[in-house]
């Protein structure tokens, strides 16, 4: 069985390299809808796949880091990069290119750290990320399966230690840390309600 879990932001970027000039040329911003799609084969003792209430713990705190921040790619303008960083304090920086295929890829992967350090108290079992939809715009959208979020050799490398949310966007989590928890694997004890 499939559940999804829908999040929102707002988040300002360049695609650069692209066809579209109005994309790859100049700043501007979508408001960004994700569909987190999770799998199992196994109900809790809810009979839930997985309570969407837990959804919006440690998943909504990591999407949510992009809302109101500009997303930069590593590889950019150096001079542009560090003007944004100048400008706006909440940013993030990704070793790929914000199209909404690499944040569809990007979000897979911070997903499926989250459920691999997650303790599961409540008898779920076995849930996997399914896919993750970004939807750019009303009429575009990018999905990602495992294959596409894992596809290194034909889609570009993603290591979750390359991906830099800003010392603002930390601040604003309830454990500062959480980055650094999830990229050491430490365990994630969910709270007991939400
Ligand atoms: N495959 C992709 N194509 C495009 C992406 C993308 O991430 N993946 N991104 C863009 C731009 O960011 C652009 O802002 C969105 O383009 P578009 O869909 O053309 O946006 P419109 O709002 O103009 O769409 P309408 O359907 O005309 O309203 C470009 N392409």
């Amino acid at each position: 069985m499939i559940i999804r879990k829908l999040f929102k932001f707002e988040n300002a970027h360049i695609v650069r390299n692209c066809t579209s000039r109005r994309c790859s040329k100049s700043i501007h911003g979508h408001s960004y809808r994700v569909e987190i799609k999770l799998q199992s084969n196994f109900l809790d003792n809810g009979e839930m796949v997985y309570d969407f209430g837990l959804m919006k713990t440690t998943i909504k705190t990591l999407i949510d880091s992009f809302d109101h921040a500009i997303t930069l790619w590593s590889k950019d303008n150096k001079e542009y990069i560090e003007w944004a960083k100048k400008f706006s304090e909440r940013y993030i920086i990704l070793p790929v290119n914000p199209s909404a295929e690499q944040f569809s890829r990007v979000f897979f992967l911070i997903v499926d750290r989250v459920l691999e350090c997650m303790e599961f108290k409540n008898g779920e079992k076995d849930i996997k990320v399914y896919s993750v939809v970004v939807h750019e715009t009303d009429t575009g959208y990018a999905e990602c399966f495992r294959e596409d979020a894992y596809n290194f050799e034909n889609m570009g490398e993603i290591k979750l230690e390359d991906i830099v949310f800003s010392d603002i966007i930390k601040e604003e989590w309830g454990d500062k840390n959480l980055w650094e928890k999830l990229l050491k694997k430490e365990k994630i004890t969910p709270p007991k309600e939400v």
